[in-house]
């Protein structure tokens, strides 16, 4: 008889790997084991702190025993002096009454002090008579053991709260508690939740580093927001205090990384760019923009987005677009339009680069830009129709790419449109007739920008606009909603930093109105959100290096050479002075005109933040009244300027009821209905309403 074997199931590598993936897993994620125990890192980490907090107890056991003695000598002054007893009967006015009990009260309780210090020092003696000096020690350290416990820094422990804590601003580092503290004064966390230590305190750079979890169900992002409140909590200026969530693997909503510098980091010299001692660029690696307040370099992608920079005069927006540019300028595959309407030397050396360049702010200078950007839209299309004709391999997508930007053969180099005070073309009022209708010159530029800042990136065309004067009225909407990236230096208040970063920036913790006049250079950069290395991170604020116009000419001389190593030096930078290949009918088609477009004029501040924050709520079946308080919290305004603004646009506040969650409640606000007419009536007399709001 045959017996068969039956063979057991081996192990299989693949099954144990699996296995052990599962037991991990489980580890890692079981709520029992202690964090510690979960990765290298942490065990690592907790060691340290183990190690840390052992060097450290002789000294806490001391501070303890300290504050708890003084704790008690307190209890017991009060006692004695029957201080409840006395206050009662201060209160009440009675204390003529009751001073012959309270002082005879006074005079036991001495008694009592006096018997029980002397019936202890008379036991204690006898037992070191009896037992020998140990008793002695034990009764110290029980003693001090005790005082310790009273002295023992928790949450609600007695002693006296100092008024003056001295400087926090470095406390933090030294206690923790001082940083929760700083916490629930600034409202971040509740009086009964505390934070936990992530990472602990640690020296980088120049200054302090902490990453702390935030109690559950609070968010990060309220820290970004309310950092000024931190600061003040902290005692440091809010430029000094960087405050970022952690994000993706390690990171979660409610954990924030928080670094405070030791002095003002924008305080130093500015550096100069690396560019400087590039000997070429492509264009397709951001540029490198600046520093942040930590040092680290911030980069700006330019090839597939546009950049617009807004700030009042002088605080570096020339700099800073010359900065952007200083990339694309290094790169001989680029072509470049340059148009000051500065007209000064700021932009000046880019014409022996540029193949179209111009400085002046007449009218003439708007007209030759509309040529310009006439001629770009025909090269757009030109474009995409070329793209369309191309195999697969060469373009995958209806998008440039480096290799096709550097094919002489394709002609589609990136190429940048650079317009230095952009609002000069866009106020232009010189009529021009398109296709037998007439339209002001501005409106017409608004409408090539907006046209090429959406289809342009794609076939290459890169647009870099800086404007002084980055009011709702200046960039039309449509187009700033098409410019991918944006740098903010300072502003006037908070509506024009919304203007250039965004809509609710403000809000989110981003106001550019509140940077320094000192701080040149200094800015909040927005970058495009598909470009960044990390896309976590809404914006930041950068200092950018400096480049003063000698290393401006440097890096454009740098440039003419490589394009006529190249053979791309071309038009104004060749010396043919070529007027633009345009066509403008076609261009008006492709575009369309004000005229033609349903696009309705843009609305006047506040009526506009009013009109979006409201969103449906204005059409009719949506809500009939609006509270104040309510408009006033939402869009962060001041609530008398507010009111005054509202009313020359024809909105009076009026008493309504609404219910709140506190009932039924008479408060002022607006009817919808009246801002509904607002909006009409301005966007039928837009002219008349305009007078009335300047
Ligand atoms: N990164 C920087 N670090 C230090 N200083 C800077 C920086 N960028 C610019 N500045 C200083 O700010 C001054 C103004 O710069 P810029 O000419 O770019 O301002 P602007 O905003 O374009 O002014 P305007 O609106 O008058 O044209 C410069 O002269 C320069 O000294």
């Amino acid at each position: 008889m045959t017996r068969t074997h039956q063979a057991r199931p081996a192990i299989t590598e693949a099954g144990l790997e699996g296995w052990w993936t599962r037991a991990a897993s489980r580890w890692t994620q079981s709520p029992r084991v202690p964090a510690a125990l979960k990765s290298r890192r942490a065990a690592g980490r907790a060691t340290k702190n183990l190690m840390v907090g052992a060097v450290r107890s002789p000294f806490r056991f001391l501070r303890a025993v300290v504050r708890g003695f003084a704790v008690a000598v307190r209890w017991w002054r009060s006692w004695v002096r029957v201080a409840d007893y006395r206050q009662a009967a201060e209160a009440s006015e009675k204390l003529a009454d009751k001073f012959r009990d309270i002082r005879e009260l006074t005079l036991f309780r001495w008694k009592v002090t006096g018997a029980t210090g002397a019936g202890t020092g008379v036991a204690l003696s006898v037992l070191d008579l009896v037992c020998g000096h140990q008793v002695l020690w034990l009764a110290g350290g029980v003693a001090a053991a005790g005082l310790a416990v009273l002295g023992r820094r928790n949450d609600g422990s007695p002693g006296r709260k100092a008024v003056l804590a001295g400087p926090r601003a470095l406390t933090w580092t030294m206690d923790p508690q001082v940083l929760v503290d700083a916490f629930r004064d600034a409202k971040l966390i509740g009086k009964d939740e505390a934070l936990r230590l992530v990472e602990r305190t640690t020296r980088q750079g120049d200054g302090w580093a902490v990453v702390v979890d935030l109690p559950a169900t609070r968010k990060a992002t309220d820290v970004v927001k309310n950092r000024e409140a931190l600061a003040s909590a902290l005692a440091v200026d809010e430029v000094q205090l960087i405050v970022e969530r952690v994000r993706g693997r390690g990171g979660h909503a409610g954990r924030v990384a928080l670094w405070v510098a030791d002095d003002d980091p924008y305080g130093a010299a500015p550096q100069r760019t690396p560019l400087l001692s590039a000997q070429r660029w492509d264009a397709w690696r951001p540029v490198p923009f600046g520093r942040d307040a930590r040092q680290r370099q911030v980069e700006l992608p330019l090839v597939w987005t546009s950049l617009l920079v807004g700030a009042i005069p002088r605080q570096g927006k020339t700099f800073a677009a010359r900065l952007a540019v200083a990339g694309l300028v290094l790169d001989p595959h680029t072509r470049l339009y340059v148009a000051d309407f500065k007209a000064g030397k700021d932009w000046y050396a880019s014409g022996q680069v540029a193949h179209r360049f111009m400085s002046g702010d007449e009218p003439e200078h708007v007209l030759a830009l509309v040529d310009w950007l006439v001629e770009l839209v025909g090269e757009v299309q030109g474009r995409y129709r070329r793209m369309q004709a191309l195999d697969d391999e060469v373009c995958p997508e209806s998008k440039i790419t480096p290799d096709m930007s550097r094919d002489p053969r394709l002609d589609m180099p990136v190429t940048a449109i650079v317009i230095d005070e952009v609002q000069v073309p866009l106020e232009d009022r010189t009529a021009l007739e398109i296709q037998g209708k007439r339209i002001a010159a501005g409106e017409y530029v608004g409408e090539l920008l907006t046209w090429l800042a959406r289809k342009g990136p794609a076939a290459g065309i890169v647009l870099v606009l800086a404007t002084q004067r980055p009011d709702s009225r200046t960039i039309p909407s449509g187009l700033r909603a098409v410019l991918g990236s944006r740098f903010a230096l300072r502003v006037m208040d908070w509506r024009d930093s919304n203007i250039v970063l965004g809509e609710q920036m403000n809000t989110r913790g981003y106001d550019s109105s509140r940077l320094l006049a000192s701080h040149k250079g200094v800015g909040i950069l927005r970058p495009d959100g598909d470009g960044t290395s990390d896309p976590d991170v809404l914006a930041t604020t950068v200092r950018t290096y400096y480049m003063p116009n000698e290393d401006w000419r440097v890096i454009c001389r740098r440039g003419r050479a490589l394009r006529q190593a190249e053979g791309t030096l071309t038009g104004n930078a060749a010396g043919h002075a070529t007027l633009p290949v345009f066509d403008r009918a076609t261009a008006a088609r492709v575009v369309g005109t004000m005229a033609e477009r349903t696009a309705e004029p843009e609305l006047p501040e506040p009526l506009a933040s009013v009109v979006a924050y409201l969103g449906k709520d204005l059409q009719p079946g949506g809500r009939d009244f609006v509270p104040t308080a309510e408009l006033v919290a939402e869009l962060d305004a001041e609530a008398t300027a507010f009111g005054l603004q509202m009313g020359e646009l024809g909105c009076k506040p009026r008493r309504d009821r609404v219910t709140t969650e506190m009932g039924v409640r008479q408060v002022r606000g607006y009817l919808v209905a009246e801002i509904r007419e607002a909006v009409t009536r301005y966007r039928t007399h837009p002219a008349v309403d305009a007078e009335g709001d300047r």
